[in-house]
């Protein structure tokens, strides 16, 4: 049975994902899925409706029914939570430690999984996160799990919040990074992990386009196997 192609993209935070895998969507003409976007709008929501981030029961309702809409403009990509736009709300790093915290959840990860798979459509999906080739799309035909060292990853982010302007601290980014690392590391669902199945790539030393480079080599390489396997 024809199913839409997917490349997976997994990693822990910082390591480049997003922009990799917006680039390449782009490039291929592909959808593409910020399955993090996801989690940081549900920590947004929790806040907004103050609801703990450790209460399951009381955040699956919003979990089920989370109202949010992601519109492409030719700046990017606008997320709107509840007719509200929260682009830049999600990215924060207090967003991103409550996300992680919330996505620790096992009922909060269900609820969110027949959403994410709804943006597998033709022609195909480049999908960004922590469990895209483990769990939400462990059929994907190319896999790849993208990782720099913490202080790398550190670095790049205060770059980043530098540059849009908001005020940080290098030792507190480095802090947050471990502990998100380690809390979506070892928590029982859906852990990062590279799938068996995934290229996994350091790009510590690397800049984007020799991820980018480095990446298009393994999908043509896995798509040559594919095709050699059809005709033999
Ligand atoms: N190979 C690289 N070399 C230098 N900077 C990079 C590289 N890859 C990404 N960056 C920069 O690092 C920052 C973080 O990248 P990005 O947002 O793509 O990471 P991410 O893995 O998607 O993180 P998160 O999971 O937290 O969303 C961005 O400013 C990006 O431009
Ligand atoms: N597939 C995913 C994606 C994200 N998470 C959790 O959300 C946090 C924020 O994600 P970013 O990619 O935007 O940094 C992240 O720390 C994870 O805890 C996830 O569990 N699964």
């Amino acid at each position: 049975m024809y199913t839409e192609p997917v490349i997976t993209i997994d990693g822990p935070s910082g390591a480049g994902k997003g922009t990799v895998s917006t680039l390449l969507a782009k490039k291929l003409g592909w959808h593409f899925l910020d399955s993090g976007a996801i989690y940081r709008v549900l920590a947004v929501a929790s806040l907004h409706h103050q609801i703990p981030a450790e209460d399951e029961a009381g955040l699956l309702p919003l979990a089920s029914g989370l109202d949010v809409n992601f519109e492409t403009t030719e700046h990017g990509v606008r997320v709107i939570l509840e007719g509200e736009d929260v682009s830049d709300t999600i990215r924060t790093e207090e967003v991103g430690a409550t996300a992680s915290k919330i996505a620790s959840l096992p009922s909060i990860r269900e609820a969110l999984l027949r959403r994410q798979r709804g943006f597998k459509q033709a022609p195909g999906l480049v999908a960004d996160g922590r469990d895209m080739g483990t769990v939400v799309f462990p059929e994907a035909q190319v896999k790849i799990f993208l990782t720099a060292s913490a202080e790398e990853r550190a670095d790049r982010r205060f770059n980043q919040l530098k540059a849009s302007g908001h005020d940080v601290n290098m030792l507190r980014l480095l802090t947050d990074i471990k502990a998100r690392d380690e809390r979506d590391a070892n928590r029982t669902i859906a852990p990062l992990v590279p799938a068996k199945d995934a290229l996994v790539l350091d790009s510590t030393e690397l800049n984007i386009e020799q991820v980018l480079e480095k990446i298009e080599m393994f999908i043509e390489e896995k798509l040559t196997k594919a095709s050699t396997s059809v005709n033999s």
